[in-house]
Formats: C-alpha cells, sequence, structure tokens
C-alpha cells in the first residue's frame, strides 16, 4: 500500500488530526523560505503527541549540515528530507544519522538518481521546482524515468493523488499546500480525504 505523508504540520492539533486519519509520516519543515516554517520545539511536542507510530521528518532546503543535525536533533525527528542542489557527500553525511528523503526535480533525474540506487537508507522522492507550490508534475511524461522505489510530491491532493497514484505507483505520496485551510494550517476534510484516497488507490 502506498505510504502517505502529511507534510507542513505546525501544531500538536494538527499532528493529531493527520495521524487519526492514518499518515505513515508527518513533515516538519525547518527551510526558513517556508510559510509552514515550525521550531524544533513545536514539532519535538507535536511528534511527542502522536507517539511512535508516525515517523516524524525534518524538512530542509540548502541549509548547512551542522544546523540540519541540530535542528533534527532538537526536535527529535526519525528521518530527513533533503531539498536543494546539495552535494551528494552532504546527504550522505545526513544518511549517517538520518534516513533521507533525497528529494529531486525531474530535470535532475539523468544526473543523480543513478547515484542513490540501493544505497541503504536513502530514497528518492520527486517533487516539483518550487517545493510547497502546489504545482503538480507531469506524471505520464516521467513514467519512464521515474525510480522504482521512490515517493511522489508537487501538487498532490484529494482529487488527483489517486490519479498520480496510478501513473507510477510511487512506493509514498507527500503533499502540503492542497491540505491545508491556510498556509501552515491543516484543512482535516483535506488530510482525510487525502490519506483514503491514497490508501484506496
Ligand atoms: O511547503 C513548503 O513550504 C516547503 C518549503 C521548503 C521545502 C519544502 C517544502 N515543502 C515540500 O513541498 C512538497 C510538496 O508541496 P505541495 O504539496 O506541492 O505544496 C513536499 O515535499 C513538502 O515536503
Amino acid at each position: 500500500m502506498t505510504r502517505v505523508k502529511v507534510c507542513g504540520i505546525t501544531s500538536v492539533n494538527d499532528a493529531v488530526l493527520s495521524a487519526e486519519a492514518g499518515a505513515d509520516a508527518l513533515g516538519f519543515i525547518f527551510a526558513p523560505v517556508s510559510r509552514r516554517l515550525v521550531s524544533p520545539a513545536v514539532a519535538r511536542q507535536a511528534g511527542l503527541s502522536v507517539g511512535p507510530g508516525p515517523a516524524r521528518v525534518g524538512v530542509f532546503m540548502n541549509q548547512a549540515l551542522d544546523e540540519v543535525l541540530r535542528t533534527a536533533e532538537a526536535a527529535r525527528v526519525s528521518a530527513v528530507q533533503v531539498h536543494g542542489p546539495v552535494s551528494s557527500l552532504y546527504v550522505q553525511a545526513i544518511s549517517g544519522y538520518y534516513p533521507v528523503l533525497r528529494v529531486l526535480r525531474p530535470a535532475d533525474l539523468a544526473a543523480e538518481a543513478d547515484v542513490w540506487t540501493d544505497v541503504p537508507g536513502v530514497t528518492l522522492m520527486l517533487d516539483a521546482p518550487e517545493p510547497g507550490g502546489g504545482i503538480p508534475l507531469d506524471w505520464a511524461a516521467l513514467k519512464a524515468a521515474f525510480p522504482s522505489g521512490a515517493w511522489l510530491a508537487g501538487g498532490l491532493g484529494p482529487a488527483n493523488v489517486a490519479e498520480a497514484i496510478r501513473h507510477l505507483r510511487p512506493a509514498g505520496v507527500d503533499a502540503v499546500s492542497r491540505l491545508e485551510a491556510q498556509a501552515g494550517v491543516k484543512d482535516p476534510a483535506a488530510v482525510q480525504a487525502f490519506i483514503r484516497a491514497a490508501k484506496t488507490a
């Protein structure tokens, strides 16, 4: 069954409603550019509020390695998601401490996808060029190049996630902007419908 990550959690309330709806992973965004920026203290509290079931993923973009590791430790996340044009050494260094979701854009696939094939602890995720922008990828065009075992993000929501899964059969799906009532605040009905649609696709 496709795993589901609900990203952009900024409160205990949104963590609990996402976990109760069946999320396999909760995403906490620590990239300062994000409208869903959360503090490590709140992320830690939200993670504790849902117990050990869902993975707690710290999301970073173009941030220094020591900042990533310090923040991940303070927030007590269980995995790290890495966006941006960072080096493979940087990704490998993080994977020494945490399972990594390495996010690539379709344009990066040719150069970088093979680097991570069968590397323990590193899983690929395909996302749109603007993370958190709510723009879907062209799933039909991606089909031939979509790496086995990769996750899919980019403009996914209750209305389109089943179709995306049918096209690409990703290991997991991830969404944020189409699950919100406003930036950083979840729409409970959208979260529930998204998880139901993904799990039954
Ligand atoms: O959502 C953000 O603000 C964000 C900022 C910086 C890095 C990642 C971010 N979110 C990631 O964006 C994709 C999906 O977004 P959407 O569903 O298209 O809005 C997902 O990987 C989030 O973790």
